[in-house]
């Protein structure tokens, strides 16, 4: 179970962008966040896979209450999550190779022998050809780059996903193959999955339920009344 109790968390200790929010993710569950730009939830996102440290509030994963954040979380913790942003190139080291990349976690980990196999494996379930994984990001588009972060994100075959609007720049083909790699390893894996997005209709396919950010706040009349997310 993945659980964010009251959370408060923000970039100014005085103006938090998230106050109190409570979420549960239960073990294989796969939750929608839907909600209006700017209200949090990418915030709330990286909170629970613990890239940004909450100025209140607990979470738990797996049994476990979380004491530290980023480098400060125990490595068992951080290798629990495979996380998906929605600009794949804020998030790729431009110098790697795209094999490179997809590897790059078990490289961390001192996992080299794995790379090859595992790079392989997962190269054509994300679709990626061989000669794609020889090109850099520059030399790639969005959705290719995107490919090789999905890959990244499962290569050391996660029990908790966060995916946050990672199809928000990509066609309609690419996201459904990425959404159906995400399904697949799921099903194979009974990994559990927070989903960020604004597309009601894709988080409701996608998702077992899809929570509503002004729900879960009872947020500003601001962020409550986006006709689009409601
Ligand atoms: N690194 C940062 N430093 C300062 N403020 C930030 C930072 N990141 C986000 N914010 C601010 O925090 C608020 C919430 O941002 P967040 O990205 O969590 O919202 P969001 O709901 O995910 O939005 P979107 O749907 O547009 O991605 C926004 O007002 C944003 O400007």
């Amino acid at each position: 179970m993945l659980e964010l109790r009251d959370i408060t968390a923000g970039y100014e200790p005085r103006t938090p962008v998230v106050r109190g929010v409570s979420l549960t993710v239960a073990a294989g569950e796969a939750v929608g966040l839907l909600g209006p730009s700017g209200c949090g939830k990418s915030t709330l996102a990286r909170v629970a896979a613990l890239l940004h440290r909450p100025d209140g509030g607990t979470v738990t994963l797996d049994g476990e209450t979380v004491t530290g954040w980023r480098h400060r979380a125990p490595r068992r913790q951080r290798t629990a999550y495979g996380v998906l942003f929605q600009q794949p190139r804020l998030s790729a080291d431009p110098r790697l190779r795209l094999g490179e990349l997809i590897a790059e976690p078990l490289r961390a980990g001192g996992r080299r022998a794995e790379m090859a196999d595992r790079v392989g494996e997962l190269a054509p379930v994300v679709g990626l050809t061989d000669e794609l994984l020889r090109r850099r990001p520059h030399e790639v588009s969005d959705g290719q780059l995107q490919r090789a972060c999905l890959a990244r994100a499962l290569v050391l075959r996660p029990r908790w996903l966060i995916c946050d609007e990672m199809t928000a720049m990509l066609d309609a083909s690419t996201t459904a193959a990425l959404v159906a790699v995400v399904e697949s390893y799921r099903r194979e894996s009974g990994a559990g999955l927070l989903a960020v997005g604004h597309d009601r209709t894709l988080l409701a396919r996608w998702c077992d339920r899809t929570v509503r950010w002004a729900d879960l706040t009872g947020a500003p009349a601001a962020c409550a009344e986006a006709p689009a997310d409601r």
